[in-house]
């Protein structure tokens, strides 16, 4: 019973991402939502200036913390290995749909295209953005990401294996596609706003210290050699550009 209990959380919270995912690309591209990033009465700029920086920064000590090993060493305790990373993905997802209810908009305009080709060369680039970031989730391991290959392990009573790591397709050009299709999806627009840039640049700035802080030094700690190989050999973000790391984390992966 439990067991199928576990399961139908992980579906719904599975479902809750796909709606926050759909819902991101229509809040930033200001398409097809009732709310998107720009729409909606403008208030005083320092207190919708507060409110942004605040939902997202909520956002941000959710999604680190929570992802962090010895938080999820703790946590299992309590919620369980077959539910705990629903519960990531729920939580995730959650503080999505806050920021996208609660997102004050800010529309003072910092650049507006108005040459059609260009308008439709950006809007193109938009949705190569998203399509990067879906396509990589596959890479890695789509159903493990999200939670869902947890939940029917633990139907099947099954050991969930972790995912093998990656180094093919887009993870051979850059170390995170995932997080280069946002940056392409969040900066890619022909009218940018004053709230668009805000959402824009703070993301920015999260997903380079995330992922240079946070997950790359896990992930050398996991992976050791290998993963320091991986550095040496493939860029973080920036396709084609490749980036020596520091000689001294050679001895010491966990630094
Ligand atoms: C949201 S994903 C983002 C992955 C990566 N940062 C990206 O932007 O494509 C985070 C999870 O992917 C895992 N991960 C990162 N790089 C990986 C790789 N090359 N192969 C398999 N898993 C990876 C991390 O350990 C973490 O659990």
């Amino acid at each position: 019973m439990k067991k199928i209990i576990v399961l139908i959380y992980g579906i719904l919270a599975y479902i809750v991402f796909l709606i926050s995912f759909l819902y991101a690309i229509g809040f930033i591209g200001n398409l097809f939502v009732p709310k998107g990033i720009d729409s909606g009465t403008e208030i005083e700029f320092t207190t919708a200036f507060l409110i942004n920086i605040g939902l997202l920064s909520l956002f941000a000590v959710q999604h680190s913390v929570m992802a962090r090993p010895v938080f999820k060493e703790w946590w299992v305790k309590i919620i369980g290995k077959a539910a705990e990373r629903s519960t990531y993905i729920l939580l995730t997802s959650l503080l999505l749909l806050l920021i996208f209810w609660k997102w004050q908009p800010m529309t003072t305009v910092v650049w507006n295209i108005e040459n059609s080709a260009l308008v439709l060369v950006l809007q193109i680039i938009f949705w190569i953005g998203w399509a990067i970031v879906l396509l990589s989730t596959f890479m890695i391991s789509h159903f493990e990401l999200f939670g869902l290959t947890q939940i029917v392990d633990n139907l099947k009573d099954k050991i969930t294996q972790a995912p093998k790591f990656q180094t093919n397709f887009l993870y051979k050009i850059v170390r995170h596609p995932i997080m280069l299709g946002f940056l392409i999806a969040f900066w890619a627009t022909p009218t940018m706003t004053v709230g668009h840039l805000l959402f824009a640049a703070v993301t920015t700035a999260y997903i380079l210290v995330a992922v240079k802080f946070l997950e790359e030094k896990d992930l050398r700690k996991a992976l050791g050699e290998k993963y320091l190989d991986y550095q040496n050999e493939v860029p973080m973000l920036i396709p084609f550009t490749k980036k020596k790391v520091n000689a001294s984390l050679l001895s010491n992966p966990t630094k």
